[in-house]
């Protein structure tokens, strides 16, 4: 963790999870109809950021992943700082860091989170006030994930992730989570093109029992085509002991599984490690509302 001066601030860019996510149509305007019951880890990618007097925007990337991303204006923070600069009318500066410990293109929307992270962190440095709603609003233009990750609470969401409605499902909050992700990036866009159009039905998402018993993650097959390797990882997740149920996340290729306890999570996560030194495991937890 680096020292902070006093006028830097910091935000986290939570892992989302998608515990449970139901496609239900292909839209006219080439987007997927979905209702999706969404998670975040209490960890995820670290944002710091410093006020810039000249208005220049700087990012600046490390940690793990930091090296599998370009710092330049295609990155989803330079696009979240610009986006709030244009709403704003006025070119305040800001040199940003962000520490990459999340995959990149891996289904638990590390982009989205740093979009939705950059929004929250320039809207305090630069004393903007700007509403959580008006901030989700804005952060659509930069992902359908984008405006769930601004709060980063529990939610159910509809639409192309646009429509949010928050959800205190009893019992997750503080469940021991593990995250592995088998070393492939999936591209979303493609991951959805795969998807074969059957609509299996709504997601009750009321209990933690129906989103085990009847909650599905209907890019998994689409995913599992494109890389056989992600079955191989549900498996070995779903044969640890204590595990409640594992799934894919988001359009993959990150897994997840939720446990009874951190003992068995602790043990999954050696366990795994092990096995296949070369994948990237995350022990976590899910964050509450
Ligand atoms: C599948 C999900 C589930 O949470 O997560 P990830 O796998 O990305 O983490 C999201 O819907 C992804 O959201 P996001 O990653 O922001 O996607 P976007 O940049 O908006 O869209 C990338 C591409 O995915 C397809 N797309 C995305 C969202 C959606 N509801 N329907 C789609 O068909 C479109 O082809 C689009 O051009
Ligand atoms: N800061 C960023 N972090 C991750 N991906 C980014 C970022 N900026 C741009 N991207 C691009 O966004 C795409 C989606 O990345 P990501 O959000 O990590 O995927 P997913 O939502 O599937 O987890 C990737 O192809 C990546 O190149």
């Amino acid at each position: 963790m680096p020292l902070l001066d006093a006028d830097m601030l910091v935000e986290t860019a939570y892992a989302k999870v998608n515990l449970a996510l139901h496609v239900r149509e292909r839209r006219a305007d080439g987007y997927h109809a979905l209702e999706s019951l969404f998670v975040f880890a209490r960890d995820g990618d670290l944002l710091t950021g410093e006020a810039r007097e000249d208005g220049s925007i700087s990012l600046m990337l490390d940690g793990r992943f930091g090296a599998a991303l370009e710092a330049g204006e295609g990155n989803l923070v330079m696009k979240a700082a610009r986006l709030l600069q244009e709403r704003l009318g006025e070119k305040r500066g800001a040199a940003i860091r962000l520490t990459k410990s999340l995959p990149v293109a891996s289904g638990i929307g590390g982009g989205s989170a740093d979009a939705a992270a950059a929004l929250r962190l320039l809207n305090r440095l630069w004393d903007a006030q700007l509403s959580t709603p008006e901030l989700e609003r804005l952060g659509l233009a930069l992902g359908s994930d984008v405006p769930a990750c601004v709060s980063s609470v529990p939610q159910m969401v509809r639409g192309r992730g646009e429509l949010l409605e928050q959800r205190d499902v009893q019992g997750l909050a503080g469940m021991p989570m593990l995250l592995v992700n088998p070393g492939v990036a999936l591209s979303t866009a493609q991951v959805f093109q795969g998807w074969d159009q059957q609509d299996r039905g709504p997601l009750d998402a009321h209990g933690l029992e129906d989103i085990i018993a009847k909650g599905r993650n209907d890019l998994e097959p689409a995913a599992i085509e494109a890389a056989p390797i992600i079955a191989e990882v549900l498996a070995l997740l779903r044969e640890q002991t204590g595990v409640r149920f594992a799934r894919m996340s988001g359009s993959g290729a990150t897994c997840f599984a939720l446990f009874d306890g951190v003992a068995s999570r602790g043990a999954a996560a050696m366990a795994l490690c092990a096995l296949r030194p070369d994948w990237w495991i995350m022990e976590t937890e899910i964050g509450g509302a």
